[in-house]
């Protein structure tokens, strides 16, 4: 059975876990990791079947065969490199590590040269199978635009560097336009979804992303268009934001799930 190590005991990682802990994944949960005590006890205490181990990454990556980050765009440069020199697999939800085009590099090559496979889920957006797809023959636009409430953007650095007061926001409010390499700098625990959609189509610099707040919405809002040789598409989800934590979208728990159960399943659907 599939060994399993996380680190990030917040929203995705209880998900996870509680999938694994029921049995929806079949896995076994080795170990956890979280540098918030508080987020680890309170993780622990929802599962009745699996008594992960809390360890320190370098030590239980030695131990599994896959490492699921859940934690944020740091931890992915503090824990995947080790981890592919372990021979370990890799599941990455913090995508937007990636718009470091030399770190993405080193990475691609580490999981070569180590025989490694590393899984990026297609998180919370929809329509990545038609753009990977399209993807064959040329692209010659993608758009993102994403809308949260207010209170979905708090804490970017974006928003701190530029003092915008969010609960002065009284109406849809453009707050972004640039390319997928700056907006998943400025807006990191937001829009990993540009990264992710950047790798599987035309990249950091050309993929384009608009960040509106918007009042009147109580769910986060991702619309994609992608014009190529093949036509056009246009795809739209309106996610219903995680309780525990109103950043990130329940979608994007599910696809971690998802990509997990692919994972493990030896019949393979979809492109
Ligand atoms: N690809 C996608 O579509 C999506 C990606 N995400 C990304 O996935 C990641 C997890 O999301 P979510 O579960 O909602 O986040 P949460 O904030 O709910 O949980 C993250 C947990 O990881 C911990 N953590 C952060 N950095 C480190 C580190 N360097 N070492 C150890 N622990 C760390 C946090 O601790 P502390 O509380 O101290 O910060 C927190 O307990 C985030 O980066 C988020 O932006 C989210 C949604 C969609
Ligand atoms: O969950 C979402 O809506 C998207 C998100 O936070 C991210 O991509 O970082």
């Amino acid at each position: 059975m599939l060994k399993i190590g996380i680190i990030g005991c917040g929203t995705i990682g209880t998900s996870i876990c509680q999938a694994i802990d029921n049995g929806t994944i079949e896995a076994e949960l080795f170990a956890i990791y979280d540098r918030n005590q508080e987020d680890v006890d309170k993780l622990l205490a929802t599962l009745e079947n699996s008594r992960p181990e809390f360890m320190e990454t370098a030590t239980m990556i030695k131990e599994i065969d896959l490492l699921v980050e859940c934690a944020s765009q740091k931890a992915v440069y503090e824990v995947i490199p080790a981890a592919l020199h372990a021979h370990c697999d890799a599941m990455i939800m913090s995508v937007g590590a990636f718009a470091d085009e030399k770190f993405h590099k080193m990475i691609r090559g580490l999981a070569k040269d180590n025989n490694c496979k590393v899984y990026l889920p297609s998180g919370a957006i929809v329509g990545l199978d038609g753009l990977r797809s399209a993807s064959s023959e040329e692209i010659y636009s993608v758009t993102l635009t994403t809308q949260k409430p207010p209170r979905g953007l708090a804490g970017a650095p974006y928003i701190i560097r530029n003092n915008i007061d969010l609960d002065k926001i009284n109406g849809k409010t453009i707050l972004f336009e640039g390319p997928a390499s700056e907006a998943v700098k400025a807006f990191p625990a937001n829009v990993n979804v540009a990264a992710t959609l950047s790798i599987a189509g035309i990249g950091f610099e050309k993929t384009k992303v608009k960040i509106v707040a918007n009042p009147a919405l109580t769910r986060n809002i991702h619309e994609i268009t992608v014009e190529g040789a093949f036509g056009e598409f246009t795809t739209r989800v309106e996610n219903v934001p995680s309780p525990s934590n109103p950043k990130s979208s329940y979608l994007a728990s599910l696809s971690a799930i998802a990509t997990l159960k692919k994972i493990t399943d030896p019949f393979q659907v979809g492109t």
